[in-house]
Formats: structure tokens, C-alpha cells, sequence
């Protein structure tokens, strides 16, 4: 990792850590459902999306500050999702962030409703965002809408649960974690090339980027879930196995799955060489992507 990409991805995690519960606690709302939602925010997650859009806006030049709410509502978003998958009726998981999981401390209503005002309140965040114009607005909830909706994240969350125990080929697998997964991830790289004004050619080229670091960051989940410590992933090991999940090891074996992240990283490079952005912090991040532990 470059230093500077570690200054990078310190900074622009404590400025996230500090903002995020700031949009919160401005919130006109009971007590305990802004203490839900607060809960998980502060949970600590790695921050990758909102890292993954100010990376762009770095790469163009352009303040990470005029990213900021777009960011921290990525992050709201993401949030919910995960409060929502931990859900008795989804995978029923008892931790996440090394924490107990949000409807474990404040029960399973308030964790709905808690899931639900993040993943609303996202979108009031981008339509008051100071620094972006009205049509740059308007475009960011429209892609961001579809992102998270139906045809990809909550879809693809219904997608991955039809699939359990039944036996599926990498291709369909790849497809659910694309809109599982990946969307919200490629989310991040198209807000940051509309905020800085990228160039279209630049635009579908990040767009190729974001997708297969998407696609990359799910095959590492796979091989984290089973290589992974407990203690540094916040979570349980081998919990795919239990939940009867297709996975990218449980597919290709171990050392296909490695194989197949090796030629997604490739793949999520080539873009950036095509239009001049090969060596900045969004190469640093694919590596980063490749190599976390957690
Ligand atoms: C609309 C909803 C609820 C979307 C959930 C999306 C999502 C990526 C969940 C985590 O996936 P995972 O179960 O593979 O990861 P983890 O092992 O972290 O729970
Ligand atoms: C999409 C998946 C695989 C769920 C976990 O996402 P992250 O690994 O980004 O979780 P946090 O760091 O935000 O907790």
C-alpha cells in the first residue's frame, strides 16, 4: 500500500467517522430510533464506499468534500442493508462489526425502522447536498435509486436467498453478487466521475472499474469468510457454509477462487490505464480490495 494512499484512506475514514453521525443526531426523531440507527453507523465498517467515491473525485482533482453527504449517504445506505440481512428472517446473524447485530440490542421492529430511515433519509441527504447542482442531484438519486432497488441490491438480496442450497454456476453466481453487491460498489465510482464532471468515455470506463471491483471485493468475502479470523471480520467464520450458500471457494475450490480474484484485478486495472488513471489511489484501492484481511 502507498503512503499516500494510507494517508488517504485514514483521512477520509475519521472525516466519514465524523460527519455521519452529525446527519443523524440533526434528525427531528424519537430518541431511540436515531440510537438504532447511530448504533450501527458507528459500528466501524471499513468505510469502502465512500473511500471509493472520494478516490474519483481525487483522481479528477476535485475537493472530497463535495462528496461528502453523497458519501455518508452511500454509507447509510449500505448500513441498512446490512441491518436488514442480519434480520431472524434473513440470515439471522447474532454479530456484525464485532458487535452484537442491531435487532439484538433493540429488537426486531426498531431494527426495520432503523434500516428503513437510513435508507430514506439517504436520499434527503442528496437532495440538500450544498455543493451539487440541481441536475447533478437528480441524477445521482436516479442511479442511486435503481442501484439499490429492485433490479440490484434488494433484488439481488432475494436472488442470493433463491438461490440457497441449490447448486448454481459461476456466471449466475457472479450475476446475483453483481446486483447484491457490486451495484452499490460501481454506485460509489459513477457519483464520484458525475460529481468531478468526467468526460463520457471517462465515465464508461469507471463504470467498468467499479464493476469489477464489485465483483472482486465479493470473491475476497468468499475467501474471507472461510480463511478469515473471526475477531478481524466482525463476524462468524464459515458462515456461507451454514447458510447453505454457493460461494466463489465452494465453486472453483480455494485456489480457483484465488485464481479468479487474480484475473478480476487485472480486469478492474485495465480501464483505469485506458484513460490515464493507472498509479492513483484507484489502482491502491483495487490492490487494497485484494489484499485486506478484513
Ligand atoms: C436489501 C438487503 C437486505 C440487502 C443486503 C445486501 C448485502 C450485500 C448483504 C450482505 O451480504 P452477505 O450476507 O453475503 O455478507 P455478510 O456475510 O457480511 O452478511
Ligand atoms: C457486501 C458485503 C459483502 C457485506 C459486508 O460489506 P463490508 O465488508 O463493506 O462491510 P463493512 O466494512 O461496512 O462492515
Amino acid at each position: 500500500m502507498s503512503s499516500k494512499f494510507e494517508s488517504f484512506l485514514q483521512e477520509t475514514k475519521q472525516l466519514i467517522d465524523r460527519e455521519l453521525p452529525e446527519f443523524i443526531n440533526r434528525l427531528d426523531a424519537e430518541h431511540r430510533l436515531k440510537e438504532a440507527m447511530l448504533y450501527s453507523l458507528e459500528a466501524g465498517g471499513k468505510r469502502v464506499r465512500p473511500v471509493l467515491l472520494m478516490a474519483v473525485l481525487d483522481a479528477y482533482g476535485q475537493p472530497i468534500s463535495d462528496g461528502l453527504e453523497v458519501a455518508c449517504a452511500l454509507e447509510m445506505v449500505h448500513t441498512y442493508s446490512l441491518i436488514h440481512d442480519d434480520l431472524p428472517a434473513m440470515d439471522d446473524d447474532d454479530l456484525r462489526r464485532g458487535q452484537p447485530t442491531n435487532h439484538k440490542v433493540f429488537g426486531e421492529a426498531t431494527a426495520i425502522l432503523a434500516g428503513d430511515a437510513l435508507l430514506t433519509h439517504s436520499f434527503s441527504m442528496i437532495s440538500n447536498a450544498p455543493h451539487l447542482n440541481d441536475d447533478v442531484k437528480v441524477k445521482l438519486i436516479s442511479i442511486f435509486s435503481e442501484a439499490a432497488g429492485a433490479s440490484g441490491m434488494v433484488g439481488g438480496q432475494l436472488a442470493d436467498m433463491l438461490g440457497e442450497g441449490k447448486q448454481l454456476d459461476v456466471d449466475q453466481l457472479a450475476s446475483i453478487h453483481h446486483r447484491k453487491t457490486g451495484e452499490l460498489l460501481a454506485f460509489a465510482v459513477k457519483a464520484g466521475a458525475l460529481i468531478a464532471g468526467a468526460t463520457m468515455t471517462d465515465a464508461v470506463k469507471l463504470s467498468e472499474y467499479g464493476k469489477e471491483v464489485g465483483l472482486l471485493f465479493q470473491i475476497k468475502d468468499d475467501i474471507l469468510d472461510l480463511e478469515g479470523d473471526a475477531q478481524l471480520i466482525g463476524k462468524p467464520v464459515g458462515s456461507d457454509l451454514s447458510n447453505n450458500k454457493s460461494t466463489y471457494p465452494g465453486l472453483l475450490g480455494m485456489d480457483g477462487a484465488k485464481e479468479m480474484l487474480a484475473t478480476h484485478h487485472q480486469k478492474a486495472l485495465d480501464p483505469l490505464k485506458e484513460i490515464g488513471l493507472a498509479g492513483t489511489l484507484l489502482e491502491d484501492l483495487a490492490n487494497y480490495i485484494v489484499q485486506r484481511n478484513h
